[in-house]
């Protein structure tokens, strides 16, 4: 039987160990290396699918934890699943719960079984397991949904990491023999082992020989320095299938996406683009600005002269210092819009370096233009 998701490989750049490639889904296909929008609670914050598919998202993430709290995985059940619930008909990947229960949650007590925590904006004492984790993605009705694990603290000790990866490793499988759906829903198994390249072994190990469609790499963007990231990278990715999606969660500043997908990175998501965006923060071709900056006030410039998007094509500086200075909505409705263009245009200029064999050269000269070579 054909996996509800496959990869399919279409060059390695000669110049570096990007790849580029296509996954496919129930909902559609997208090329990668790949920029996820991040819709937490079923929206990707002030966005309209419309305006998703008009900056050429190819798929999107949101969130079981936060679904299953609320509305509840029962009532996008009945709506007839995620896509309808949220009008979006193209691919979607939920993440597990798991690192949510771990950022968002006080009082967790981990178990073989599951977690015992507290539902963060009530108190109410929760449960989550691996079979939970299924059954409500499966309620979502998700076309990549990722397996139930730990996403341990940085930095952990290795005695804490290397049983926390062999309880990750339990979990999976049991992830897998709870899954209801395996052709209509794809499962990614998710490899931890913090910095230790022994525990990266033996968690992708255990994995991969559970044969799962796609494989994430988890336990990063945790707070850990970008050189532990890189180094992580460095000896994770060998160890995962060259013909199956390779998805580094949490990750999403310009240098990390251009550096992981130089190490073989196919998949990224992060909330920094919106999140940086709703304080007015703006990532342009010369590096980051705020708009809120007086500097602006009379600057009837677009945001970014290189920057094809909805906002730089119809609207100024200075307009959009005003509106997020008089907090106004439709003003980090424009900083959002720009800022997940930037990075998906960003990914798309990847993909091109990759075609041409030099996205070696394309970081260097993105780099020096954004000012991540100043000392
Ligand atoms: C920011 N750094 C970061 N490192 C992470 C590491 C892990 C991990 O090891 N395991 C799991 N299961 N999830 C992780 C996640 C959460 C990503 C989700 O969290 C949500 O964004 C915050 C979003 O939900 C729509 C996204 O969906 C995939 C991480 N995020
Ligand atoms: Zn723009």
């Amino acid at each position: 039987m054909t996996p509800a998701v496959t990869y399919e490989h279409i060059k390695t750049c000669k110049q570096t160990g990007a790849r580029l490639g296509i996954v496919h889904t129930p909902h559609g296909s997208f090329e990668t290396p790949a920029f996820m929008p991040v819709g937490t609670q079923a929206t990707v914050k002030t966005m309209s699918p419309e305006e998703l598919k008009a900056m050429n998202a190819g798929i999107i993430l949101s969130n079981t934890y936060h679904l299953w709290l609320r509305p509840g995985n029962d009532v996008i059940k009945e709506a007839g699943g995620l896509h309808k619930f949220m009008n979006w008909d193209r691919p979607i990947l939920t993440d597990s719960g798991g690192f949510q229960v771990f950022s968002l949650s006080e009082f967790r007590n981990i178990k073989e079984e599951g977690v015992h925590f507290r539902n963060h904006m009530n108190g109410d004492k929760l449960f989550l397991s691996p079979e939970k984790a299924m059954h409500i993605q499966n309620d979502l009705g998700s076309d990549i949904m990722m397996a139930f694990d730990e996403c341990p603290p940085f930095p952990a000790t290795h005695e804490y990491m290397k049983s926390s990866v062999e309880r990750t490793s339990r979990w999976a499988e049991r992830c897998l023999k709870a899954h209801q759906r395996p052709q209509d829903q794809g499962l990614f198994g998710i490899i931890q082992g913090g910095e230790f390249e022994d525990l990266r072994k033996q968690s992708a190990q255990d994995l991969v020989s559970l044969d799962f469609p796609g494989y994430a790499i988890g336990g990063l963007s945790v707070g850990e320095p970008k050189d532990v990231m890189n180094r992580a990278l460095e000896f994770t990715t060998p160890l995962m299938p060259a013909d199956k999606p390779r998805y580094l969660m949490g990750v999403g500043s310009p240098d990390s996406l251009i550096d992981g997908a130089i190490r073989g990175i196919d998949m990224f998501d992060c909330v920094l683009p919106t999140r940086i965006a709703r304080n007015g923060t703006l990532m342009t071709s010369t590096g980051r600005l705020n708009i809120k900056n007086a500097a602006f006030k009379r600057d009837f410039g677009p945001i970014d002269d290189k920057c094809d998007c909805y906002t730089c094509k119809n609207y100024s500086r200075a307009y959009v210092h005003h509106l997020i200075r008089a907090d106004e909505t439709f003003g980090i409705r424009l900083t959002s819009y720009h800022n997940l263009q930037f990075l998906l245009n960003l990914m798309g200029q990847v993909r091109q370096a990759i075609r041409e064999d030099r996205l070696g050269d394309f970081r260097e000269e993105f780099f020096e233009a954004y000012g991540f070579n100043k000392p």
